[in-house]
């Protein structure tokens, strides 16, 4: 059986009607492009799914649509993040109800949590859905905590996490971080993101999550399949994602622009929720341009 949070993870954006709500037709039909294609697993309502700006219900109900649209293929993950850490533990319950196979966990608060308080977060979700997987999404720069080696070694030896999200080697983050991650947290599974460096150069991982592999799955699907079997890959993709990926980032607005490109590609939706700002005009123009070489 193949283990939780290990593959290509595509992160859909949660599509809206004009109205604000959530356009389930639209995800469901995401979902299951993503998962035709070959993507090894789907998590809804982290940042590209922007889960902490939807209520209950709205979360129950694009988790369920998630796990319906997936079936039998491939695992749905559901980010279950909230605003009060307080209602981490609950969200998690929900998602758990709703069906998914593994809930990711940002260590989300109004101010930065220190190590003691990350850690009594993760040990009151994994108590409060005993059994089921969890993957510790580390997002530095958003959240202004970065997850230790040492912190997540315990996490992972106490059972709170089987799992750990980090953003990819860049210039912040030097080469040798997935080394160290695996040396402080043996048999954790290590995942990637920024999908510049994972289509790019980015250190071999046992799995990658990104939100662009849900909007152009089949592209994404390629790369992957290629850089794991250490083959040839399809370059046209890799440079068509490479520049969608750098066009998306030039935006400086990463949700929108997922709104945009998804539009561009077919799948309806409104812009994010307020006080998401559009595109500028020039942004637009540009992510249409790339859109418009797709190979
Ligand atoms: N962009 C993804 C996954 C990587 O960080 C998300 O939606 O959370």
């Amino acid at each position: 059986m193949t283990s939780a949070f290990t593959g290509l993870l595509a992160y859909p954006i949660t599509p809206l009607h004009d109205d604000g709500t959530p356009h389930l037709d639209a995800l469901g039909a995401l979902v299951d492009r993503a998962v035709a294609a070959g993507v090894d697993g789907v998590t809804v309502l982290a940042t590209s799914g922007a889960g902490t700006s939807f209520d209950d219900d709205e979360r129950d109900a694009v988790v369920r649509t998630a796990v319906d649209a997936a079936g039998s293929r491939a695992p749905v993950y559901a980010g279950t993040a909230d605003a009060s850490v307080a209602r981490a533990p609950g969200r998690a319950r929900a998602a758990v109800r709703s069906g998914v196979a593994g809930v990711v966990l940002a260590p989300f608060s109004y101010l930065p949590l220190d190590d003691a308080e990350v850690g009594a977060l993760f040990a009151r979700v994994a108590r409060a859905v005993p059994g089921v997987p969890v993957c510790f999404y580390n997002k530095p720069v958003q959240l202004g905590y970065d997850v230790s080696p040492e912190l997540l070694g315990r996490l992972a030896a106490d059972g709170s996490v089987v799992a750990v999200k980090d953003p990819a080697s860049t210039v912040s983050r030097p080469a040798g971080r997935v080394a160290a991650l695996r040396a402080g947290a043996p048999g954790i599974v290590v995942g990637l993101s920024g999908d510049a460096a994972l289509v790019g150069s980015a250190e071999p991982a046992d799995a990658w999550h990104t939100g662009l592999a849900a909007l152009a799955p089949a592209e994404y699907v390629a790369v992957r399949r290629a850089r794991v079997a250490g083959s040839a890959e399809d370059a046209a993709a890799r440079e068509w994602l490479l520049d969608v990926a750098r066009a998306v980032a030039a935006t400086g607005r990463p949700i929108t622009a997922l709104h945009a490109l998804a539009t561009l590609l077919g799948t309806p939706t409104a812009p994010p929720r307020d006080a998401l700002v559009p595109l500028t005009a020039a942004d637009g123009v540009a992510l249409a341009e790339v859109v418009g070489r797709r190979p």
